[in-house]
């Protein structure tokens, strides 16, 4: 059984589809990431995964119940759709307080876990309202994880954290998948999602335009050898003879893609060299994640 399951998902407001055909599975205990830019239509996918909103088509089971449906569902949720949905004239412990009694808990200590965990002790008294961004957003992750949900959907959850932050709480997301929780994230950064996510699902214009496994992601990188030299002429003729595939770009520089080339660049210099042609320039170029992420969503 998947834990979120949505079948040709689609919400549109007039004529404009914001949720385009999204059909996901997630099962359980993985992370899965949710990219896009901003507008993609990830809050919308996730609100309705909530029921917080209705699909236009389509529909969203989770745990194998269809939402809207059966309310006890919910227990097993925790969710962060607006960090900024916290009470702003109540303390941190107060917020607390109110999803403590909402979800009819019973252990008393699990407030001071959840403060503990999410680094908020030295505020627990201090209003939300004067909370910074990043404390603000821990709070928002401590009304989520309150009540040990199996399921935990994310909207941008590090927001405004520091570096130290964004690592803490990755850190706690893996901690929480490998003990069988269940995270649906979203970014529109894929570096941040690349360290966290088992599954990425690139999101554009409403459509779920891709998706990869994250250990799939250094195949799908550009690479190339650029090499360039006082005489690139001799340089190419040397490759010719030697079946060398190549191109020349924009800065006439030589751009070797083949893989089995690429990964002996040394052969390349000593050609080069033979040859007398002047080496002044050889290096791998790999292209980073957003750039990765752009070219994807151009495509
Ligand atoms: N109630 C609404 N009425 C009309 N358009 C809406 C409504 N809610 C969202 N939209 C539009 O739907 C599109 C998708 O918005 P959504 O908030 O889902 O994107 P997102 O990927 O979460 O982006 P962001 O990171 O900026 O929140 C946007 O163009 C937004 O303006």
């Amino acid at each position: 059984m998947m834990i979120v399951e949505t079948n040709n998902l689609t919400k549109r407001y007039g004529r404009a589809a914001v949720v385009d055909q999204v059909s996901l599975q997630i099962p359980q205990g993985k992370i899965y990431g949710f990219l896009g830019l901003n507008g993609a239509g990830k809050t919308t996918t996730m609100r309705m995964l909530l029921g917080m909103i209705n699909p236009t088509e389509g529909s969203v089971s989770l745990f194998g119940q269809k939402v809207p449906g059966n309310a006890s569902v919910w227990d097993k949720v925790g969710y962060m759709i607006e960090s900024t949905c916290a009470y702003p004239d109540l303390s941190v412990v107060e917020n607390l307080n109110i999803f403590y009694r909402y979800h009819g808990l019973k252990d008393k200590d699990v407030i001071d876990k959840v403060i503990a965990r999410l680094k908020l002790d030295q505020y627990r008294d201090i209003q939300a309202s004067h909370l910074s961004l990043g404390n603000l957003q821990r709070l928002g992750l401590a009304r989520a994880l309150m009540h040990s949900p199996e399921l935990l959907i994310l909207d941008e959850p590090v927001n405004g954290l520091d570096p130290a932050g964004i690592v803490e709480i990755r850190h706690l997301l893996r901690e929480l998948s490998a003990l069988g929780t269940t995270v649906l994230i979203s970014s529109h950064l894929l570096s941040e999602i690349a360290k966290v996510a088992d599954t990425i699902g690139i999101i554009h214009h409403g459509a779920l335009i891709k998706e990869l496994e994250a250990n799939q992601l250094h195949e799908e990188i550009d690479r190339k050898l650029i090499l360039n030299s006082h005489d690139n002429v001799r340089v190419a003729d040397l490759l010719h003879k030697n079946g060398i595939p190549f191109r020349t770009n924009a800065a006439s520089e030589i751009e070797i893609m083949d893989c089995q080339w690429m990964s002996e660049p040394e052969r390349i210099a000593e050609m080069v060299v033979a040859g007398h042609a002047g080496l002044t320039k050889l290096f791998t170029f790999e292209e980073d994640l957003e750039s990765y992420f752009l070219r994807t969503i151009q495509q």
